[in-house]
């Protein structure tokens, strides 16, 4: 897995894409609700317009009832004054009705969409991410991007129109001012552009950095009891902090972009509305402009203080929309699990596929791995042919993990994996539910080469166990359920229960239906290893691949697992990693190993009289074993 800072620096240097390039891609999930969207932006704008009238009605008010000493004049314009101002705060409300819906939609259907997306890429990607890195796009990232949608997209627009609107009005009052109200547009639209570019670099860099500070967050609370073990909990802390401080310098460089525009934008439109204040003043005095023109004039120019005033945060939040954009994308470009019935889409893969001459390697026949099984049944069970692989993140020159490995699980049997820590087991055994795709070779279930197979095919007849057991926030009859198709009911339940040794199930407050905590904390490693062992059962798969899943049981526990696994999956074909002697001698035979291949296969004890290697590693519990 990336560090953190890795993570931010790998995804910041991606950045190519222009601010509308960004937020365009948007379009599809805006698309359905365009309508609602169109319509809430038009009614914003007769809104906002609206409140330009009210400086018309001034206008009248001054050069007219006021000018006549008319009290009924006046009264009648407060009443269209109060009207304007009603009808003004009506639309807004309606504005808010008609977005705040469809947008709660756009942003679940985002999140259902990258939620799907997850479940569909490879193992590989989730190797490679920090898994807060997600979570922020999945949550922080989504937010940003509904709120952009509900306010700066249609306030971009709305003050726009807004400002056009007012400066037509005003120049239509007297042009000399308008003029002169003018004057900063081009300056601001400089500083604008320049802000834009360099707020779009810090908006990506807080944002990588949440996702950062999210993964240590998380780490902390599911490896608590390691901090807490170790007395780690001040070096954690330290490491948040000091990524909580960099955020927070972060936040702080945006703050001051954000003053600086501000402060540009705020402050040139005052001068000139100070200007223009005084040169009105003296057309007034000079009898070449009337009181009710200045004073629309000035109330005009102080209605379109805020439109222009809101510039600067309306680019700043659809900067981070945009990154937020960017940043969701980046997941949802990823490749998904490569199609069925095809094999890897990694480049390293293709090449190392067509550069190998491995026996058995892609698109020839299937000749006899050599297992020495001597059986004649070259098809049954599960066989791997001239397997090689390589992790698609490491260096091209790096030795594969797996070398050329001939090993043939005949149907029905039960084939231990035994191998030094780091031989690759576990590499082996992802290979065959293709959580991983083999870089050259094939595997065959009773014949059938699995890349052949649909990939829920292949998942529904191979069930697997690994050595760290995760159990769901659910009821444990759930979690055991989950391995077994819909029409799975109690009977199954309860069989896979037993022959997982799993009966404390029964015991447990509210039965089965006990909600187990996240990752099942509540029960101990043993009481996970066999609930996560009944789901490996329960749907009676015909291959299992159990990655030394029994290893937090005492001996006899594990002995009454096998035994009744045995007895139940007959016709089970399963492969076993096993690190002790007692997992080895509950399989029919052991398979051994080393440097990327399988270099011995035999029974236990042929093996220990045969192989030194088994012997040494086989030696330290053999004594308690005999
Ligand atoms: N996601 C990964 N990316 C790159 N290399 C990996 C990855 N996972 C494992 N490896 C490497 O592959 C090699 C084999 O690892 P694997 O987990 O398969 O060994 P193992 O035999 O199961 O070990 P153990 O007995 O300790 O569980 C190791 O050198 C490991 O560092």
């Amino acid at each position: 897995m990336s560090t953190p800072d890795a993570v931010t620096t790998d995804r910041a240097g991606t950045r190519d894409h222009s601010t509308v390039g960004s937020l365009l891609r948007l379009w599809p999930y805006v698309r359905p609700v365009r309508a609602r969207l169109f319509g809430a932006a038009a009614v914003a704008v007769v809104a906002s317009c609206t409140g330009l009238v009210i400086p018309l009605v001034l206008k009248w008010m001054v050069d007219g009832p006021v000018t006549d000493h008319d009290p009924a004049g006046i009264w009648l314009g407060a009443l269209y004054l109060l009207l304007l101002g009603i009808a003004e705060a009506v639309l807004f409300g309606l504005r808010r009705w008609l977005v705040a819906r469809p947008l709660a939609g756009v942003e679940a259907d985002m999140r259902a969409d990258l939620y799907r997306h997850l479940q569909r890429l490879p193992v590989a990607f989730h190797d490679r991410w920090a898994s807060g890195q997600l979570l922020s796009r999945g949550t922080t990232d989504l937010m940003l991007l509904r709120q952009f949608l509900a306010f700066p997209l249609t306030f971009l627009l709305v003050n726009g129109v807004t400002i056009l609107v007012g400066v037509l009005i005003m120049l239509d009052q007297e042009w000399t001012l308008g003029l002169v109200l003018l004057a900063p547009a081009l300056p601001v639209m400089a500083v604008c552009w320049i802000f834009e570019r360099r707020y779009s670099q810090v908006a990506r860099r807080a944002q990588d950095q949440v996702g950062d500070l999210t993964t240590v967050v998380e780490e902390s609370v599911l490896g608590i009891r390691i901090i807490k073990g170790f007395g780690r909990h001040r070096s954690q802390a330290r490491a948040f902090r000091e990524l909580s401080r960099t955020l927070r310098g972060t936040e702080l460089a945006k703050a001051r972009l954000l003053a600086s525009i501000w402060a540009v934008i705020v402050t040139l439109p005052e001068l000139a509305i100070g200007a223009a204040l005084v040169l009105g003043t003296t057309q007034v005095a000079d009898d070449r402009l009337s009181a009710g023109t200045l004073v629309a004039f000035l109330s005009t120019a102080l209605a379109l203080r805020w439109p222009v005033d809101s510039i600067g945060f309306l680019l700043a939040m659809s900067q981070e929309a945009a990154t937020a954009t960017e940043r969701y994308f980046e997941v949802m470009d990823a490749e998904p699990e490569s199609p069925d019935a095809s094999t890897s889409t990694d480049p390293a893969t293709a090449a190392d596929a067509d550069a190998s001459a491995a026996p058995g390697s892609d698109a020839g026949p299937l000749p006899d791995s050599g297992d020495g099984d001597g059986d004649g049944d070259n098809n049954g069970g599960l066989r791997f042919h001239g397997v090689r692989f390589r992790y698609p993140d490491t260096p091209a020159d790096t030795p594969p993990v797996l070398d050329r490995v001939d090993l043939h699980i005949r149907s029905g049997e039960s084939m231990a994996l035994v191998g030094a820590t780091g031989s690759g087991k576990t590499t082996l055994t992802a290979l065959v539910p293709r959580l991983h795709e083999v870089t050259s070779g094939r595997i065959t279930l009773d014949g059938e080469d699995i890349t052949t197979l649909p990939r829920e095919e292949l998942r529904a007849r191979v069930a697997v166990a690994f050595e760290e057991p995760t159990l769901f926030s659910a009821s444990v009859g759930e979690n055991v359920l989950m391995g077994a198709g819909d029409d799975a009911g109690e009977a199954d339940l309860d069989r896979a229960l037993a022959v997982a040794q799993a009966d404390f199930a029964h015991a447990l407050p509210q039965g089965t239906a006990t909600q187990v905590g996240e990752q099942g904390l509540s029960l101990s490693g043993g009481q996970r290893q066999r609930l996560a062992l009944a789901r490996a059962v329960v749907g009676r798969p015909r291959f299992l691949v159990l990655d030394d899943p029994l290893s937090a049981l005492d001996v006899h526990t594990e002995a009454a697992v096998e035994a009744a696994l045995r007895r139940v999956l007959a016709g089970t074909t399963a492969l076993i990693v096993a690190h002790r002697p007692s997992t080895v001698l509950l399989a029919d035979r052991v398979a051994l190993l080393s440097g990327g291949r399988v270099t011995a296969v035999g029974t236990h004890h042929e093996l220990l009289r045969t192989n030194t290697e088994y012997a040494h590693l086989m030696s330290g519990d053999e004594e308690t074993e005999r």
